[in-house]
């Protein structure tokens, strides 16, 4: 264990504008930065306020220094602990602009301008390429940290267009306190390329996902981290630690002080997890403080074993000496004193590798479960499988060929492996003894002192064991072909399916976004709802449960019901707006195609732009133009995608509504229609009745509609109360028992209008009878 305070260094950033009174102390190898701040007047004549204050660091960079030796003082040493297997942070802290950013990632114009990450990286990877006698595997990951939120910012499945739509990383604790982060790519990377692709990315998603608005650069706080884990080859012990390089927001406070003013007095932290850091680094810089309050933010519970747990941590204050920020300045540098109080505890991440642990345990326990069968008695019974004799032979053969005497062939205390050595042993000796009395028929003559039947065992033995491989040989074989069948099957299948897409790629679905899609799955619904046939009102459940005639006596009703036309209206309208947010899916999915294109065109120019400074090709102009206009196209995009997102959220919300309201005629017409069909089947009756004998020649449709479905218990599933109430009105329709009355039509054949006059006596008299019994 490596017990250590974490270092605290300072950099000045460079200006020309007017400074304050500052002094780095170089007798003292310039590892003390001092501000002279004048007593004000204001103040009154009597102040003995003090006009110097000295501030000590490990050192102190001046404005003139430059990237590389603040890696090679730096960085370079947290590397070489990461490298030997300690975790490390180092992280950058200062008020906005004062040149966190540019220290931890760097410049974008000059190539010299590296910061800490790419010259880090590049470090790392020399290093990994040098050393031939481990095995080193890297992997990065990038998080954002904005409103106690995380971000990933290497997700590359996520278009960012804004902070939110990158994906969310949760913390989880696990029960021995270790922090987890959910959702937070970890992504491999072979070499220094690669990973500077991976921090481009995140830097792309954190410039792309920025807007004025938010901020982000300046309120968040960005962990790059790179985990590295090496093996010694051949050992089964690895080594993982972690290197995170934290760019953490703009220290600045609400509040501030004029320098002649209250400059000691504390003001807030403008970002709430600042203040829980320098909570967090009060209570590690007290003694016995039992409680570290690591989990008021999301910030410091990442950042837990970087402060005062099992991690090398390096701390680089960045400062500004621009009178107007000398109070932020002096603000940081306190800070820094804290911090510099903190002890941490670097342990060596040193495990057994779990694959080769397990391995190693397995054989540990066959080989004891194999001692304890000799002990015992009991040995297996089962016979040794193809993977234990194919390593016999190999044993035997390596026996057998070492020409050392003393050379033992160890088979452990498994007596079928004894067996079979054995028979191998005895099959060679016989092989050699047939080649030397020159038998090429494969017969091999009996050993001497062996009968021709105990000569014969294991010859049999031998033909089984090839017997067995051969019928292997045509499992493998069948399954081999049956696996190219299958194989240009759906190769087949891809490329009818290509077919089909090359001639119509409009049914592409992958081209179209999710919007579109539903907007148009939603239409297909729609549109076969065809309100010319009134059926199509009724949910499905509730047509199949009605008859034919109540069907058309429902389009009969709808034909003349009042609301009609509202709904024909309606549905007008919904299936225009279902077209219009067709339109504008299309539109949104092909603004995001459009700013995909323009990002890949972005990482290009960076790229050639960076070769270019590599060969030292690059003009000194500020910027790149071609860069800021696909900058500006992208820009241009997302406001059109904006937009247009925003109209189909209103245009959905529309939708919604209609869908809403057709709902609600749906649910009046049924009922509507439910009273009228009662009703009618009542004034139907009563007239019916009063028209006796008449009859048949007196039918209206709905009468005929109503009497071709005599069912007693009619023909939907109404409730008992409806039904009861049907009765009641037939019942008062039909006074009398005469059955002369009805309206069915009779078919003319005399046996099936006696069989419908029977039923229709039988069920009056029900009807009566239930009647009469309530
Ligand atoms: N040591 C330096 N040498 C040259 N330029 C510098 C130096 N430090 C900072 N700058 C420049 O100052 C500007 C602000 O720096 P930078 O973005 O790094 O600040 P910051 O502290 O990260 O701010 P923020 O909190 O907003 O992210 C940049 O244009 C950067 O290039």
């Amino acid at each position: 264990m490596v017990k250590q305070t974490i270092q605290i260094f300072v950099r000045v950033k460079p200006t020309k504008k007017p400074t304050s009174g500052y002094f780095v102390d170089c007798e003292e190898q310039g590892s003390s930065l001092e501000f002279v701040v004048p007593r004000d007047l204001a103040d009154g004549f009597i102040n003995n306020k003090r006009e110097n204050y000295n501030f000590r660091f490990q050192k102190v960079f001046d404005q003139t220094a430059n990237q590389e030796e603040i890696f090679e003082t730096i960085a370079k040493p947290v590397a070489d602990n990461v490298l030997a297997g300690y975790n490390g942070t180092i992280f950058a802290y200062g008020q906005t602009g004062s040149g966190k950013t540019f220290t931890i990632t760097g410049g974008a114009e000059h190539y010299n301008d590296r910061g800490i990450i790419p010259r880090t990286l590049s470090y790392l990877y020399h290093h990994i390429s040098k050393d031939s006698s481990m095995v080193y595997t890297t992997h990065i990951s990038y998080l954002e940290i904005y409103n106690e939120a995380g971000y990933d910012l290497l997700n590359p499945q996520h278009e960012a267009y804004r902070l939110e739509d990158l994906p969310r990383v949760t913390i989880m604790e696990d029960s021995d306190q270790n922090i987890h982060l959910k959702n937070l790519s970890l992504l491999q990377s072979a070499n220094e390329e690669e990973a500077l692709d991976l921090l481009f990315l995140g830097d792309t998603n954190r410039m792309i996902a920025e807007t004025p608005m938010n901020e982000a650069s300046t309120r968040s706080h960005c962990i790059f981290t790179i985990h590295l884990c090496s093996k010694e080859l051949g050992s089964a012990t690895v080594r993982c630690s972690k290197l995170h390089l934290v760019d953490l927001a703009g220290s600045e406070r609400v509040g501030k002080t004029g320098v002649g003013g209250q400059i000691l007095t504390e003001a807030k932290y403008i970002n709430l997890s600042l203040h829980y850091l320098e909570q967090v680094i009060i209570a590690l810089s007290e003694k016995n403080r039992s409680h570290i309050p690591y989990r008021n933010s999301m910030m410091t519970s990442v950042l837990r074993d970087s402060l005062g747990g099992n991690c090398m941590t390096t701390m680089i204050a960045t400062v500004s000496v621009e009178k107007r920020n000398i109070a932020e300045s002096m603000s940081t540098c306190r800070f820094a004193q804290r911090v510099a109080l903190i002890k941490n505890d670097a342990l060596l991440n040193e495990e057994l590798d779990p694959a080769l642990l397990i391995v190693r345990l397995k054989k540990e326990i066959q080989s004891l479960k194999e001692e304890l069968a000799l002990v015992t008695g009991e040995q297996r019974s089962d016979k040794l499988n193809q993977e234990e004799i194919q390593q016999l032979e190999e044993q035997v053969n390596v026996y057998l060929e070492d020409p050392d005497n003393e050379v033992t062939l160890d088979l452990g205390p498994d007596m079928r492996k004894i067996h079979f050595c054995f028979f191998l042993l005895k099959v060679k000796v016989r092989e050699r003894h047939s080649a030397q009395n020159g038998v090429s028929n494969g017969s091999s003559p009996p050993l001497k002192g062996m009968s021709d039947g105990e000569d014969r065992k294991p010859h049999d033995e031998l033909q089984k064991l090839r017997d067995t491989v051969t019928h292997r040989d045509n499992e493998i074989s069948i399954l081999v072909s049956m696996l190219k069948r299958e194989k240009r099957k759906v190769q087949d299948v891809t490329s009818q399916l290509a077919q089909l897409h090359n001639q119509n790629p409009s049914t592409c679905s992958s081209s179209r976004s999710p919007t579109a899609l539903q907007a148009e799955e939603s239409e297909k619904c729609d549109t076969s709802l065809d309100y010319t046939h009134a059926h199509h009102f009724i949910t499905r459940k509730r047509v199949s449960e009605l008859s034919v005639g109540k069907q058309t006596a429902f389009e009969v009703f709808l034909r003349d019901h009042e609301d009609r036309l509202t709904i024909e209206d309606n549905r007008a309208v919904l299936q225009q707006r279902f077209v219009e947010a067709k339109t504008l899916g299309e539109q949104v999915n092909q603004t995001r195609i459009r700013v995909n294109e323009l990002k890949t065109q972005l990482k290009i120019r960076r790229k050639q732009m960076a070769a270019q400074v590599l060969t030292g090709n690059q003009t000194e102009s500020e910027s790149d133009s071609v860069e800021e206009r696909i900058l500006n196209q992208i820009e241009e995009q997302k406001k059109n995608y904006t937009i247009t997102s925003g109209c189909l959220k209103g245009l959905r919300t529309e939708i919604e509504h209609l869908q809403l309201l057709r709902e609600k005629s749906k649910v009046k017409l049924q009922r509507d229609f439910e009273n009228w069909w009662i009703q009618e089947g009542a004034r139907l009756q009563g007239h019916s009745a009063e028209n006796t004998g008449s009859s048949l020649s007196h039918v209206s449709p709905l009468s005929c509609m109503l009497t071709r479905n005599n069912n007693p218990k009619g023909d939907d599933t109404d409730t008992q109360e409806r039904r009861q109430r049907e009765r009641d009105m037939r019942q008062r329709a039909l006074p009398s028992a005469d059955l002369s009355f009805t309206s069915i039509p009779l078919t003319g054949d005399k046996q099936t209008d006696a069989e419908i006059q029977a039923f229709i006596r039988a069920r009056h008299n029900l009807l009566n009878c239930t009647g009469e019994a309530k």
